[in-house]
């Protein structure tokens, strides 16, 4: 049994897994990470692995405390990864795509990936049917998109993410939300647009907190899964313990 622990810039998500199956999903805060961790060792004696994958600021000791009763990992770029790595900077490149790059190819072999996670950022990343990592793309999340209007302007409110049922806000509220979300819409079916007419068989996974709520907005119907990081960290460990 295997605790995935994703580390994002907003949240702290986990995930038991029995083999592939996901058994229990969490949400940390960072002051309650310990005694939770000990609430779900008390729930599955069973688990034998803690699995770390983090682009967060988080003390690692907060998890190293449970050395004794795990084996904690931390997938690092030094992990061995199911795909060539092409991109010019490897060293830079985000561990969270990383995982999510490994989860695409090992999930759908032969074919090639886009993968889209929606969170506090929006990542692009593509891997080819060769298995080559070849980049993609970093944009701000909807939160960010919202906070920044308010953050650098002096007449912009705040706001939370609505769903604009339209495309010509009619007030400084509805200009907000639609510029938030339909252009996050745009953008994201701009990419898959691009990307589908540049290869023949492909797949297109869509992820992160904002996924189910993006996907409804697209023109382009594809499959959402919010949980694609986790299970593709816990794909990626099973991976990596077979492949050392
Ligand atoms: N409780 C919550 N707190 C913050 N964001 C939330 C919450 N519930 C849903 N969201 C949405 O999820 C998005 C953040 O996504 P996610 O949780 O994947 O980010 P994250 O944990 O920072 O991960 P990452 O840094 O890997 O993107 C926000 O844009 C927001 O709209
Ligand atoms: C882009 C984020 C913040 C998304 O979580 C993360 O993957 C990250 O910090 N990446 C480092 C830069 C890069 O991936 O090239
Ligand atoms: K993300």
């Amino acid at each position: 049994m295997v605790l995935t622990v994703d580390i994002g810039n907003t949240r702290i998500k986990g995930a038991v897994f029995e083999q592939y199956t996901l058994i229990e999903f969490l949400v940390f805060e960072v002051e309650m990470l310990q005694k939770k961790i000990e609430i779900i060792l008390k729930k599955f004696p069973n688990l034998k692995y803690l699995v770390v994958s983090s682009v967060g600021n988080v003390e690692r000791e907060l998890f190293l405390a449970f050395e004794s009763r795990l084996k904690v990992h931390f997938v690092s770029h030094k992990d061995a990864f199911p795909f060539i790595n092409k991109y010019a900077t490897p060293t830079t490149l985000g561990i969270d795509r990383m995982v999510l790059a490994a989860g695409a190819t090992l999930r759908f072999p032969g074919q090639n990936r886009l993968v889209i996670d929606a969170g506090t950022c929006v990542t692009y990343d593509c891997i080819d049917a060769n298995d080559h990592y070849l980049g993609g793309a970093i944009s701000p999340g909807i939160r960010l998109r919202y906070q920044s209007l308010h953050n650098y302007t002096a007449r912009l409110p705040l706001l939370t993410s609505c769903e604009p049922a339209f495309f010509i806000g009619n007030s400084t509220v509805d200009s907000i939300h639609s510029g938030v979300v339909n252009g996050l819409a745009y953008e994201i079916d701009g990419f898959i647009d691009e990307f589908k007419a540049k290869y023949s068989k492909f797949i297109i996974i869509l992820t992160g907190g904002d996924a189910d709520f993006l996907a409804m907005r697209l023109k382009n119907t594809i499959f959402a899964n919010s949980n694609f990081l986790l299970e593709s960290l816990n794909q990626t460990f099973q991976y990596t313990i077979n492949n050392d």
